[in-house]
């Protein structure tokens, strides 16, 4: 069923797991993540970029993920991932998602406060839920590229002012993440992670999380991370089987007999992700 974000991630919050945020931008993305969170039993948040509403069309995507997350049996919330123009969080709004970031933070702390606020006004009249982000997280995604250099974490103390006087529902956190692949191993600050927690006490964000290893996403899950975006790995993992089909069968040219298998391998990779979250057996 089609529900909210706060529905899924204030449940989760209390009870200590993590529930997955996949982006998708067709229909093959889509199957993957519903299908995965239907065998795994899961609550699970589908979300979609800036540049996956370009890709897809605003009202095609809002109707593929809202069709089957109506059909499903586990709880689905609808998601708009780093909505960084307010526009385009309205057109969501009206689109009917269940759960919109406002990413102002490339915006000095102040004017993320004002843009956010709104935002959460609006969002809350209508009852939607909504995700800002504090610090600036690295790596490139879509159309924001924070040079790794300038990504600078979170401090408690902005991250507390910020919720309370915005009345965010969960917060995303810059605490050593970066989206896309990483070329060493990123080095999660746990110590960071606690103390916003202990602070906020709310349902917290971590953004690029493939390639984060397990251990890292498990400790950071026990320390109070309850949605955790992914988005590479699903990549990769359609790209990889893709690849392999091609080599192997250079006669078959049906779509479904290429996409249908490159929705099997992001499955797989998606219910992994679920019962590494604790979200498996959840919904
Ligand atoms: O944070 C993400 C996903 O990041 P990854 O591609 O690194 O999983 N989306 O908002
Ligand atoms: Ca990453
Ligand atoms: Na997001
Ligand atoms: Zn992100």
């Amino acid at each position: 069923m089609l529900v909210t974000g706060i529905e899924i991630l204030e449940k989760a919050h209390k009870e200590g797991y993590a529930v997955g945020a996949f982006n998708t931008s067709n229909l093959e993305i889509t199957q993957a993540i519903v299908e995965a969170a239907e065998e795994t039993k899961s609550p699970v948040i589908i979300q979609v970029s800036e540049g996956g509403l370009k890709y897809a069309g605003i009202e095609t995507i809002s109707a593929i993920v809202r069709t089957m997350a109506e059909k499903a049996s586990v709880p689905i919330a609808l998601h708009l991932d780093h909505g960084t123009d307010f526009n385009t969080v309205m057109k969501c709004l009206r689109n009917g998602w269940t759960s919109v970031m406002m990413d102002a933070s490339k915006l000095p702390l102040e004017e993320n406060i004002k843009v956010t606020k709104t935002v959460v006004q609006i969002a809350h009249g209508m009852g939607v839920s909504v995700e800002a982000e504090i610090g600036k997280i690295g790596g490139t995604e879509d159309n924001i590229t924070v040079d790794e250099r300038e990504a600078a974490m979170t401090d408690p103390e902005e991250a507390l002012k910020f919720a309370k006087e915005t009345g965010v529902d969960y917060l995303a956190i810059a605490i050593g993440t970066a989206h896309g692949p990483y070329k060493g191993e990123p080095k999660l600050d746990f110590d960071r992670l606690k103390k916003i927690k202990e602070m906020l006490n709310i349902p917290l964000v971590l953004h690029g999380a493939s390639g984060v290893p397990e251990e890292a996403i498990k400790k950071a899950v026990s320390l109070g991370i309850n949605k955790i975006n992914i988005d590479t790995d699903i990549r990769q993992a359609f790209a990889r089987r893709l690849r392999d089909l091609l080599e192997k069968d250079r006669e078959v040219y049906d779509p479904r007999k290429i996409l249908g298998p490159c929705k099997d391998a992001m499955k797989e990779v998606i219910k992994q992700k679920m019962i590494l979250f604790g979200a498996a057996g959840k919904a």
